[in-house]
């Protein structure tokens, strides 16, 4: 269906979905609104209740409250009707080792009614070269490294077009190649107007693939929109360049700065670059780039570059989060 109402309805829809195991809430009255057509990262540290919710989503783990509809189906109710449409990748599907990549395939792809015999072979093969495994097609499954698994379970996420796919960690054991061919084939598929959701804890990963994101923390969603709009609603800060470091660092403090603490005494043994350091500073609130260039420049602060920055995604998510995050490729 794809009649204006269907398209206008999210792809994936939350209202306050809770998941308890135990005295311990893993997920937290949280509502997701994933746009149909987005890339949608859904980022947080590890334990921070993605996988949970992703089994929730997928009818794989029952909600301990809350709403759930996907592809507008209220799930698990409309499980049977919804999983055909979606293509998940969720801690790697069961393959049989002593099975070839191409016979894992062709055995998941006839437990789907839906797909055809008569082409399967092609939807296999097809499937196979998209994620860069034909040349292992017939090797067992047993020798394949984990990116190849990986990659498999990402094929077979493939085998039938799909409305929506959801992918936790899809990058999880890949080298950088292959972390760059999996971020490709994302952007691919969101090309073709596929919805991908996408967990991950790598912020490089949703900064550029993604269209979307939301940020969870302890099991809460602390923040979700575009990347623009997260981006956006972090704090600004300026970087200045000058002689006069600690000065600069003095009157910036007193502006209601956080200022950075800079390299420690007679840390560099360069002269010129201890004359001229870039200090950076954020806040909380909106400032007028001016008047910070005057009182700078008031109080004897030698100005040789200054730039106001936006905070950056993982500015947003640290000041969020409270953590630190996994930057790596
Ligand atoms: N079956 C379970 N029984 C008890 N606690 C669980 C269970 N599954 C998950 N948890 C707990 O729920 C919390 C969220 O886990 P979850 O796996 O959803 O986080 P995550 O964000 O996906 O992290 P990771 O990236 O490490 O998978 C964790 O504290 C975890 O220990």
């Amino acid at each position: 269906m794809t009649d204006d109402v269907s398209l206008a309805q999210p792809a994936i829809e939350t209202v306050g979905l809770t998941k308890r195991f135990g005295s311990h809430t893993a997920v937290d009255n949280i509502a997701l609104a994933v746009p149909r057509g987005s890339v949608f990262g859904f980022l947080g540290p590890n334990g921070s209740g993605k996988t949970t919710t992703i089994r929730m989503l997928l009818g794989l783990a029952g909600a301990t409250a809350g709403q759930i509809r996907v592809l507008g189906e209220e799930m698990p109710r409309g499980v049977s009707d919804v999983l055909p449409r979606v293509g998940a990748l969720v801690e790697g599907p069961a393959f049989y080792p002593f099975l070839s990549g191409a016979a894992n395939l062709t055995r998941l792809d006839s437990a789907n009614r839906r797909s055809s015999p008569r082409t399967r072979r092609d939807r296999v093969a097809e499937s196979l070269e998209r994620v860069g495994l034909s040349h292992v097609a017939r090797k067992r499954v047993k020798a394949y490294s984990l990116g190849m698994k990986q990659r498999l379970g990402l094929a077979n996420a493939l085998l039938a077009p799909r409305e929506l796919l959801v992918l936790d960690e899809p990058t999880n054991g890949l080298d950088p190649q292959g972390t760059r061919e999996v971020r490709n084939l994302i952007r691919s598929l969101a090309g073709g107007g596929t919805t991908v959701f996408v967990s991950s804890h790598l912020l490089a990963e949703i900064d550029q693939i993604c269209t979307h994101a939301a940020i969870m923390s302890n099991g809460s969603l602390v923040a979700q929109g575009t990347l623009e709009d997260l981006r956006r609603a972090g704090s600004p800060g300026v970087e200045l360049r000058t002689p006069d470091a600690v000065a600069a660092r003095r009157v910036l403090g007193s502006l209601g700065f956080e200022v950075d603490a800079g390299a420690p005494e007679g840390a560099s043994s360069d002269p010129a670059a201890s004359r001229d350091i870039v200090v950076a500073a954020h806040t909380d609130r909106a400032f007028a780039p001016e008047e910070i260039v005057a009182a700078l420049v008031g109080a004897g602060v030698r100005i040789r570059g200054f730039t106001v920055t936006s905070a950056s995604l993982e500015e947003r998510f640290v000041a969020l989060t409270g953590e630190g995050f996994d930057v790596a490729e």
